[in-house]
C-alpha cells in the first residue's frame, strides 16, 4: 500500500520525563521530552467489528513508549526517536511510523527543538 494511502492513528503529546541529555547534569535531573507517534495502519477491519483486537491500541503502544523512554538514562533525542520507532514497529506490526521527540526546556530561546523521522517495517530489520 502506498504510504499516501494508509490510514493513521496517533498518539500526540505524551509527556515524559526521563534522564535525558549530553551533559553531566542532565543525567542527575529529569527533564521533560514530549512525544507525537503517527502509525500507519488500516483501520477498515478494526472500523467493521469494532474489535479492539483488530486496532492499535493506542493506550498499550503509550504504556510501552513510556517504559522503553524511562528504562535508562540517553544522551540524544535522535537515540529516543529511532527506538520508539524500532520498538512500535517490532511490537505493534504497524506498516509505517513517523516519530517527533521534543525536548521543550532544553534551549531557552526556542519555544521547542525536536527531531522527526519516519520509518517503514519494509526498510527495518524487523520488517
Ligand atoms: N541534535 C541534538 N543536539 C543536541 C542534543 C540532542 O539530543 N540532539 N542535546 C543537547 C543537550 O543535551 C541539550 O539538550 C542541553 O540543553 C545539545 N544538542
Amino acid at each position: 500500500m502506498a504510504i499516501s494511502d494508509l490510514d493513521w492513528i496517533s498518539i500526540e503529546g505524551l509527556i515524559i520525563d526521563t534522564f535525558i541529555g549530553v551533559y553531566d547534569w542532565e543525567q542527575q535531573q529529569t527533564q521533560q521530552l514530549r512525544i507525537d507517534v503517527d502509525m500507519g495502519w488500516d483501520i477498515q477491519a478494526a472500523a467493521k467489528t469494532d474489535d479492539i483486537a483488530q486496532a492499535v491500541d493506542y493506550a498499550r503502544v503509550s504504556e510501552a513508549i513510556v517504559a522503553w523512554v524511562t528504562q535508562q538514562p540517553r544522551q540524544l533525542i535522535e537515540t529516543v526517536a529511532e527506538g520508539v520507532a524500532q520498538l512500535v514497529l517490532e511490537q505493534f506490526s504497524v506498516s509505517d511510523i513517523k516519530v517527533k521527540v521534543s525536548k521543550p526546556d532544553a534551549v531557552p530561546a526556542a519555544d521547542n527543538v525536536a527531531v522527526t523521522i519516519r520509518r517503514s517495517r519494509f526498510d527495518s530489520a524487523f520488517g
